[in-house]
């Protein structure tokens, strides 16, 4: 199937989950990730819900690493060259919702990417061997490739993989785990 059709099927699977699904499938994910062996690291990359598009909201997340000290890190999108600016998040942060309802830190300590050890991702699908499919503008890609190499990347998803193939592009960064409501994939 192509990427565009994916990407309609999976908005499609989302949208028809009531808001109680929603929380209820986020906190299962939640739950999932305690049972990874990712718990040893610093500095943990987070994605903020874009409830308008029906993500997983990751506020259960958030209060985990925040739980277990951890630093935690938030981007901000520039979509002039599709790059991510990292900052830590502290008490002080101000969270603002971007033209595209991203919620994002307006700004703060920056954190380079060669400092974040573990990356949770976004996605609309991904498929059995841990590619990935997003929005399509590349922002992840981008931003993975600059990470050090043994960056841990967990996509979280409603959704089991995707079984039928999808181009894979050679930018594409494919993920060590994805987590789901039901259980964790490893690649
Ligand atoms: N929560 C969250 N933050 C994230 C991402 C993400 O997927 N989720 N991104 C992951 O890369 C980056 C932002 N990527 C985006 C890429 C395109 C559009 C966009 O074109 N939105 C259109 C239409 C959306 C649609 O396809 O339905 C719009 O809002 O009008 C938005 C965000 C960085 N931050
Ligand atoms: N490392 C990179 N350097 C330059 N361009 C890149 C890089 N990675 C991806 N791109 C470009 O970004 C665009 C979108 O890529 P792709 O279709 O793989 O996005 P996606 O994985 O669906 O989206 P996203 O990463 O935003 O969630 C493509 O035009 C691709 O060439």
């Amino acid at each position: 199937m192509s990427k565009s059709a994916l990407r309609k099927k999976y908005k499609a699977l989302r949208n028809q989950l009531t808001d109680q699904q929603l929380d209820d499938f986020s906190i299962a994910i939640a739950n999932q990730l305690l049972k990874l062996p990712v718990w040893q690291a610093r500095y943990y990359h987070l994605f903020l819900t874009i409830a308008e598009q029906k993500e997983v909201d990751t506020e259960f997340i958030l209060n985990i690493l925040s739980g277990k000290d951890k630093d935690i890190i938030l981007s901000k999108s520039n979509f002039d060259d599709y790059s991510l600016t990292h900052f830590l998040l502290t008490d002080n942060t101000a969270i603002k919702k971007n033209a595209y309802n991203i919620p994002e830190p307006i700004d703060g300590i920056e954190v380079p990417s060669n400092k974040i050890d573990v990356v949770f991702v976004p996605l609309l699908a991904y498929n059995t061997k841990g590619n990935r499919i997003g929005y399509g503008k590349g922002f992840y890609d981008r931003f993975l490739a600059d990470c050090k190499p043994d960056v841990i990347k967990i996509g979280l998803s409603f959704f089991p993989p995707e079984e039928t193939d999808f181009t894979v592009s050679e930018n594409d960064i494919s993920l060590d785990f994805c987590v789901t409501p039901e259980r964790v994939f490893e690649f």
